[in-house]
């Protein structure tokens, strides 16, 4: 583990890697604590109605030892893929460490998924098992025949037609289980993530992704001490930012997480939360912080006293936002950048002197970053030039699931080659600069403009279609849609809205076009290809 240090280069000379020959995720987060002390919190379950419930280490291991061996009942095996689709709760952690102990590959996915998504994303993993409740069920029910290779579902919320119940599988399996030997590089975990291209791949990581992360984790977090404190954030457990920046790592250190069922994100609701629960080290992304700068005098209004760092990635913070947290919060937020293919490789830490307004901070201790210029040479001092992590490096995926070629595409000459843009002052601080191609940022969610074209050419009314990232204030970009709508069609804003409200449904909550331009016809290369540049520009 990293230790605090006052500076960058001290915190580099004094960190090595440590990672064992043979390595379990669950091992390692859960039992490790659960056999000195069971009844230590590790989840603290908060209902919508706001009780607060402690869910103890011991109970996870027992737990997810039962939901192992009913699943190994049920023919579930190393290697096989095992869905989650879940809010917030002790049953995802339940979940993901009884695929750990099995040695299958848990694959988190978002509430916010509509039936296509969650249908494209179980087809192309073939996943084996789900564990959801009953709003997931309902999603799951029309694209259940679509979906071969799944033969066990259990739900949370009880039996029902074609689902096992959770607490009944629970009940009647054994407390014992014997956790897979697993190596660091065997397969973890999958979560499915955007690209410039095509649809959405799955990133497969080994057990080691875990340790690769506790380093960044201490940096952005400003170094929580083990074993204390309180963790949150509204973002889903699904992203690679909520498992990996937050929840496991925190349990992995001893600090509880804060499980609370996902809503409409309401920056009068997340001060209260932060007073009343007396958390003290959030996860915010920089969207959800802009949101909470319009409450006025949040420190005079609500008891944040608690409350020691606030951590913020998936899209740039900037100056502004990140001065308002030391005005209002008296807080320097540690921002930190990341891929879910390679992630938390940059952070700052107001604590170890690596803060200043408008920069991600500087390589975390244990990564090799470089800013490269196409010929593979390292930029100039303010100079832009792409991203770059060296491999091996332990937060670096095992490779898009089913796509070694489009795995090997992303990496040059030994380096991780990231597609985001920045530079480095003269002091070695990076600043983001952003993107040169078709993939958009909004609200920390990286999506690919491909799959919500796909989905719109499934409207009746929609003949061609192509969606661009189109800057906003608040999310950093929105998606916008531009559609040729078909023959005997006519645009209207009752149009649009019906399909915003079809994407929303089909595809998801986060991806939907925020805003739809009707056009004639779309720009395109002599090949057919849509010429988004245009589009972004208005130049089409
Ligand atoms: C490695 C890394 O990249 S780290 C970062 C990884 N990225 C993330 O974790 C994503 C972080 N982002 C978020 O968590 C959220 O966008 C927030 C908290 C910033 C803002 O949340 P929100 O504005 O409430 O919603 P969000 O952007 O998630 O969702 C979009 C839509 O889903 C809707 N929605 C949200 N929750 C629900 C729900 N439970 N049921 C139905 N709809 C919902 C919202 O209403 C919103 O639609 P609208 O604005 O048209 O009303």
């Amino acid at each position: 583990m990293l230790t605090p240090a006052s500076d960058h280069a001290a915190l580099v000379a004094g960190f090595s890697w440590d990672i064992p020959d043979r390595y379990n995720i669950a091992a390692d987060v859960c039992d490790r604590w659960a056999a000195p002390e069971p009844d230590r919190t590790a989840i603290l379950e908060v209902s919508e109605a706001g009780a607060a419930a402690p869910v103890s280490y011991g109970r996870l291991r027992e737990d997810s030892s039962r939901l192992a061996n009913a699943l190994a009942a049920r023919g579930i095996g190393p290697g096989d893929r095992i869905a989650v689709l879940l809010p917030q709760s002790a049953a995802v952690v339940v979940a993901h460490l009884a695929a750990y102990r099995l040695g299958a590959i848990a694959l988190p996915l978002a509430g916010l998924f509509g039936a296509e998504a969650l249908r494209y994303r179980l087809t192309d993993s073939g996943a084996r098992a789900v564990v959801t409740n009953a709003a997931g069920l309902a999603k799951l029910e029309p694209i259940r025949n679509a979906l071969p290779d799944l033969f066990v579902v259990v739900s949370v919320d009880g039996p029902s037609d074609g689902a096992e119940s959770y607490s009944e599988l629970l009940a009647e399996a054994s407390p014992d289980f014997a956790t897979h030997d697993t190596g660091p590089d065997d397969p973890a975990l999958m979560v499915y993530t955007s690209g410039t291209t095509g649809l959405a791949k799955g990133a497969l990581h080994g057990h080691r992704v875990l340790l690769g992360h506790l380093p960044g984790w201490a940096m952005m977090h400003d170094f929580p001490a083990e074993g204390g404190g309180l963790m949150w954030t509204p973002s889903d457990w699904a992203w690679a930012g909520g498992l990996l920046n937050v929840l496991m790592p925190s349990l992995r250190r001893g600090m509880p997480v804060v499980a609370r069922p996902l809503g409409r994100f309401e920056p009068e609701a997340a001060f209260r939360l932060i007073a009343d629960l007396h958390v003290t080290n959030a996860f915010l992304p920089p969207t959800a912080l802009r949101m909470l700068r319009g409450v006025a005098r949040p420190r005079e209004t609500f008891d944040l006293s608690a409350l020691r760092n606030i951590a913020s990635a998936g899209e740039a913070l900037g100056p502004e936002t990140f001065a308002w947290a030391r005005d209002a919060l008296g807080l320097t937020i540690g921002e930190a950048y990341g891929q879910t293919e390679c992630n938390l490789v940059l952070a700052s830490c107001a604590r170890a002197g690596v803060a200043r307004p408008g920069s991600t901070g500087m390589p975390v201790p244990g990564h090799r970053v470089a800013i490269l210029r196409d010929d593979g040479s390292e930029t100039a001092v303010d100079e832009a030039g792409e991203i770059a992590v060296k491999a091996p490096d332990p937060v670096l995926f095992l490779g898009y699931w089913n796509q070694p070629e489009a795995t090997a595409k992303k990496f040059r000459d030994g380096w991780w080659m990231t597609g985001d843009t920045a530079r480095r002052d003269a002091d070695g601080y990076v600043h983001f600069v952003g993107r040169d191609d078709d993939l958009i940022t909004s609200a920390a969610y990286r999506i690919g403009p491909t799959e919500i074209e796909d989905c719109l050419l499934r409207h009746p009314a929609v003949a061609l279609a192509a969606a661009v990232g189109k800057p906003d204030a608040l999310r950093t970009e929105i998606v916008k849609a531009f559609v040729v709508l078909r023959e005997g069609f006519v645009a209207s804003d009752d149009l649009a809205a019906e399909i915003q409200a079809f994407a929303r449904k089909n595809l998801s909550a986060h991806e939907y076009p925020r805003e739809v331009a009707f056009l004639d016809a779309l720009p395109m290369t002599t090949t057919g290809k849509i010429i988004r540049r245009q589009l972004r520009d208005g130049t089409a």
